[in-house]
């Protein structure tokens, strides 16, 4: 074939390429208004009784040359886009959504604690609160490491009924009183909406654990609230899940919202949880939320709570979480991975002089 032949057929593909490109694009607006329809209705986007009618019709008009199979492939590698380009038309109408919010979300907590700006958040404190001594032990500890917000469970969803459930609000107030003597704000789990009220009394930073991120209407509860939430992720929840529950709560018009990755459930047995690393970037890309990573849940054991952090801090989180307690092997509650002060003290000075710490 000579080049002058050559140059004449690609000069003709180039202007079909052209009308395809044209098609297709215009084919993808139709795909969008129909996604808008479809959110209206709350039907599904994946239809895939549609699609395969699509390619019976498709295959049964196809001339060739190709072969019906590629038609298919062809028309299926179609549909996949325009479901796609359809999923992000939904995510950027989200109001947990980067593509909505550029700008990262900074929570700004009394006393100028900020979650989600330039600096890194250190929460630290006991599973449960258990006894007054206890409590103020941890916090004077905390203060003097330079620790600005206590954690402490006050009510406790445990996985057996008779297993320690939590002092309830004279733990809320234990936290609260032994929080103020010593400067520190206090964040602790709510589980029922009934003691929201009561609640906001005794905590800075509502928390809502993994077992209840799918509790839906302790999230609209608690998305009335003007008041930050720190939302943990579900158990076994996809990131599309964990994102959806923030969602509930700052559709109901709060928006200072924290995540928090605690590790997920998997097959296996040497930790506790598996810690999903991939979980911040992810969340730090799709959303502007504050991200947060709870070490001692996720990994279940104090002996990689270091790397751990480290490696959260690397992927971009904002804050870390870890339990401490004044004597681990007597607490009512995760006993075996809760650090001790000492312990503690060198977990928050490996992780400040490795430099990720801000
Ligand atoms: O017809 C629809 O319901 C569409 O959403 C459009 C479309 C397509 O690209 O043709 C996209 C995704 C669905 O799975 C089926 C079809």
């Amino acid at each position: 074939m000579s080049n002058e032949e050559l140059d004449k057929l690609r000069a003709r593909l180039d202007e079909i390429n052209g009308q395809l490109l044209e098609l297709v694009s215009e084919r993808a607006k139709v795909v969008q208004e129909i996604g808008v329809v479809k959110e209206k209705q709350g039907v599904p986007k994946f239809d895939p009784e549609r699609e395969k009618k699509m390619l019976d019709k498709l295959v049964e008009i196809n001339k060739g040359p190709f072969t019906s199979g590629t038609i298919r492939s062809l028309f299926k590698q179609i549909f996949a886009a325009s479901l796609d380009l359809q999923s992000d038309e939904h995510k950027k109408s989200l109001l947990v959504a980067r593509k909505n919010h550029k700008q990262d979300t900074v929570i700004i907590l009394p006393g100028d604690v900020t979650v989600g700006g330039l600096s890194s958040l250190m929460v630290a404190g006991p599973c449960s609160v258990e006894s007054e001594l206890q409590t103020r032990t941890v916090a004077a500890a905390l203060q003097k490491a330079g620790v600005r917000v206590m954690r402490g469970g006050a009510f406790k969803p445990r996985t057996s009924p008779y297993d320690f459930q939590g002092l309830g609000m004279d733990g809320l107030r234990i936290l609260r009183e032994a929080a103020t003597e010593y400067g520190l704000l206090t964040i602790s789990e709510i589980v029922d909406p009934r003691h929201i009220d009561q609640a906001l009394d005794y905590v800075d930073i509502v928390q809502i654990g993994a077992r209840n991120m799918h509790n839906f209407e302790l999230l609209k509860a608690v998305g009335e609230l003007n008041k930050p939430v720190l939302l943990k992720r579900g158990l076994s929840a996809t990131l599309e899940e964990f994102l959806h529950a923030a969602e509930y709560i700052m559709s109901r018009g709060n928006t200072q919202v924290m995540l928090i990755e605690r590790g997920i459930r998997t097959y296996e047995k040497w930790t506790r949880n598996t810690l999903d690393i991939s979980a911040v970037p992810i969340l730090k890309q799709e959303s502007h939320l504050p991200v947060l990573v709870d070490v001692t849940h996720s990994t279940g054991r104090k002996d990689i709570l270091i790397p751990c952090a480290k490696a959260a801090l690397a992927a971009g989180a904002d804050g870390i979480m870890v339990e401490v307690h004044p004597d681990p092997a007597t607490a009512l509650s995760d006993a075996a991975q809760q650090l001790n002060i000492e312990e503690f003290n060198t977990f928050f000075d490996e992780v400040k002089a490795s430099g990720l710490f801000r």
